[in-house]
């Protein structure tokens, strides 16, 4: 288990917001607003899409990796914290993806 976590990360992220666009990437993305950072991320999307079916393993880690980051500064972008998403995360921990979707309306099956 690594140490660095994407708590760490997303704090490296909320501090660069302070600086300035010509010392950080992350604050450039931050002042060209969510429709460039929901650009970046679909970009790092479909590399890591295209690093997967290839199975090139270390391609899918940097991919991963980047997709984690953008991913990261895109909720930032819209003032949408980690936290916030963990916890959706964690109140879909009380039942099992088909158990969800067959609860949707109007659903038939629940697995594919
Ligand atoms: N994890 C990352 C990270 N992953 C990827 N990237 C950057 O994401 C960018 C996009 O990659 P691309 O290959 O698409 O680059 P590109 O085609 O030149 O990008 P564009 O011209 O399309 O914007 C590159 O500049 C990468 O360096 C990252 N930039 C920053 N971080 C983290 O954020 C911290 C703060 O960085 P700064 O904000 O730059 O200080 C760093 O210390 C890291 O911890």
């Amino acid at each position: 288990m690594h140490s660095f976590s994407l708590d760490d990360l997303a704090a490296i992220i909320s501090a660069r917001a302070q600086s300035t666009a010509s010392s950080s990437y992350t604050k450039s993305l931050l002042e060209a607003g969510p429709g460039r950072a929901a650009k970046k991320f679909g970009e790092e999307a479909v590399e890591l899409v295209i690093a997967a079916v290839e199975g090139k393993r270390p391609e899918i880690v940097s991919e991963a990796a980047d997709v984690l980051y953008h991913l990261l500064v895109l909720l930032a972008s819209r003032g949408v914290t980690l936290d916030e998403a963990l916890a959706e995360l964690e109140r879909r921990t009380s039942q099992s993806g088909h158990e969800e979707k067959a609860a949707r309306p109007g659903a038939k099956s629940a697995a594919r």
